[in-house]
């Protein structure tokens, strides 16, 4: 085993995984440097959500290494994983998915909670990440009353409250409307460059990854080079020697 990089908080060799069978991963290789915002792009199915959670430590690579600054993620046993996660990674689904018996302010403070911090310390985080998410009227509020956007605004508000070394997400703002997805991630991206979060982010939408500093692209579970043209009908995506023209 070979040690990462320095400057990459995280770093992956060589990842291959496969669900029952079929292949996600086919050999993927990155590095992500410390508070950068990287955006990993491709069609759906291409890998991204195995990639993310085979980086977060939620799946173990069949092949490969992933490390998480000098240390490896993949010889990791499932207990240190767990709490490598809670300890110093954030998650955000597409799809929010939240306690239904706690107001919104509860449902974000949870991690804070579940880590021994004071009911109050927990309130107070969690109401001035709802307030920057401009759900603040919420807070009292259970899931079951609120609209599908103000739920995932829960859900991110819930996944940044610790401030977490990487955030992982997977497809965000999917849930929401154009107008909200543009806002949410400004709130997303500025709260994570203010607070030194690093961000990993899956996204098939080219304004979402327009906000990252690098974006990364997978095919059929493999990284691939997009080249833009100066003129003409698309972009290039380049593997190897084998070139296509995605339009
Ligand atoms: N739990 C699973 N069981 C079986 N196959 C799966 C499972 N999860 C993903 N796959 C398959 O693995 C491949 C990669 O899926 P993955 O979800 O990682 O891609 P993705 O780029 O995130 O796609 P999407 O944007 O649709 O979420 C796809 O072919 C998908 O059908």
């Amino acid at each position: 085993m070979v040690a990462p990089p320095d400057n990459d908080v995280l770093w992956a060799r060589a990842l291959h995984f496969s669900h029952n069978g079929s292949p996600a991963l086919t050999g993927v290789s990155l590095g992500v440097r410390e508070r950068e915002i990287l955006a990993v792009t491709g069609p759906r199915g291409c890998g991204k959500t195995t990639l993310l959670q085979c980086l977060s430590g939620q799946l173990v690579p069949h092949q490969g290494e992933v490390w998480f600054n000098s240390t490896p993620v993949h010889t990791m046993g499932p207990l240190v994983r767990e709490r490598l996660r809670r300890d110093k990674f954030g998650w955000i689904d597409p799809e929010p998915q939240l306690v239904p018996e706690l107001t919104a302010w509860e449902n974000a403070a949870l991690p804070l909670m579940l880590r021994g911090a004071s009911n109050r310390a927990s309130r107070k985080a969690a109401l001035e990440w709802l307030e920057r998410l401009d759900i603040g009227g919420c807070a009292r509020k259970r899931p079951y009353a609120l609209v599908q956007a103000e739920r995932q605004r829960v859900a991110i508000a819930r996944a940044l409250v610790t401030a977490p070394t990487v955030l992982f997400a997977d497809e965000p703002t999917a849930p929401l409307h154009r107008a909200d997805r543009a806002h949410v991630l400004r709130t997303l991206t500025t709260a994570a460059r203010s607070h030194g979060i690093t961000v990993v982010l899956a996204t098939h939408d080219a304004e979402v990854a327009a906000l990252a500093d690098r974006s990364v692209s997978l095919l059929d579970g493999r990284r691939v080079h997009t080249v833009r043209l100066p003129a003409g009908p698309g972009d290039m995506t380049v593997e190897g020697a084998a070139c296509s023209l995605s339009v």
